[in-house]
């Protein structure tokens, strides 16, 4: 399990992170939610060691993120950023490569070649692997990244946000994706979410953030719900059933 005993992160005298105690990364899928600003992906940069907390800790299947060696914390956890500033100037595959370099360390063996070629596949990527990034579509380029983080075949995924730039196939094609890695490889996925439908339809926990607090964590279903959803979001939400699931309205 993803633990955070008592995490807090200040920016400048403003609290953004407030006293975090929470387990993540039992089976299945968790998606997090919550306004902009809530402090998700400052939770998340806590969790992969990308921030320093200013009180509390964070430990991995019982190792302390804080001290814990680089290879094995990335052998044990793949997080995909919102904010990625990997050079332009690599391809697909020098990027999927890279997602590998925690068990190879830069010399790729048979094992390796198969993760690559299997995280290239599963994100259809095969007619972009020698083109650079920065020749990608934003979507395609988001795929690449993501393939990146199959290819690291972790314990523990965390995705900040990987629906972005995505048009409405990708988005789904992407959740599907994710809960295969869950279903099929045992993945424990943590991920960002700002489509609230999606996150009800394929995870099986919602953490809910607002104000650097969880203020929610609950099966999916149970977050569906007018009352939760304008606590969290500070709006109106309708929520209607529709083939016995629950659907939120946030249109109007
Ligand atoms: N380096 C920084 N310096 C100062 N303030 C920061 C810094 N990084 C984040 N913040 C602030 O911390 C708060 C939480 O940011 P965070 O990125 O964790 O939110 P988020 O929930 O991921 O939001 P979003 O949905 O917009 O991505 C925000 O108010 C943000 O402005």
């Amino acid at each position: 399990m993803i633990a955070l005993n008592g995490a807090s992160k200040r920016y400048n005298g403003t609290t953004v992170l407030d006293d975090v105690s929470i387990e993540f990364g039992g089976e299945g899928i968790t998606a997090l939610i919550g306004p902009n600003g809530a402090g998700k992906s400052t939770l998340f940069g806590i969790i992969g060691r990308l921030i320093q907390p200013d009180a509390g800790s964070v430990t991995i299947d019982g190792m302390d993120v804080k001290t814990a060696p680089a290879r094995d914390l990335a052998r044990s956890i793949a997080v995909l950023r919102q904010d990625n500033h990997i050079a332009a100037r690599l391809t697909v595959q020098d990027l999927v490569e890279f997602g590998r370099f925690p068990h190879s360390q830069g010399r790729l063996t048979v094992t390796d070649r198969d993760a690559i070629e299997q995280a290239i596949a599963y994100l259809e990527l095969e007619p972009f692997r020698h083109r650079f990034l920065d020749e990608l579509s934003g979507g395609q380029r988001q795929r690449a990244f993501i393939a990146m983080v199959v290819a690291q075949d972790t314990k523990y995924v965390l995705l900040d946000e990987p629906l972005n730039n995505l048009d409405l196939r990708h988005m789904t094609d992407i959740m599907k994706l994710i809960r295969r890695l869950a279903d099929d490889l045992g993945k424990r996925v943590v991920v960002v979410l700002h489509d609230i439908n999606f996150a009800a339809h394929y995870s099986d926990r919602i953490v809910a953030m607002r104000e650097g607090a969880i203020i929610a964590d609950a099966p999916a279903a149970q977050i569906m719900d007018p009352s939760v959803l304008r606590e969290v979001y500070s709006t109106d939400v309708d929520v209607r059933e529709i083939d016995g699931r629950r659907v939120a309205l946030y249109y109007a």
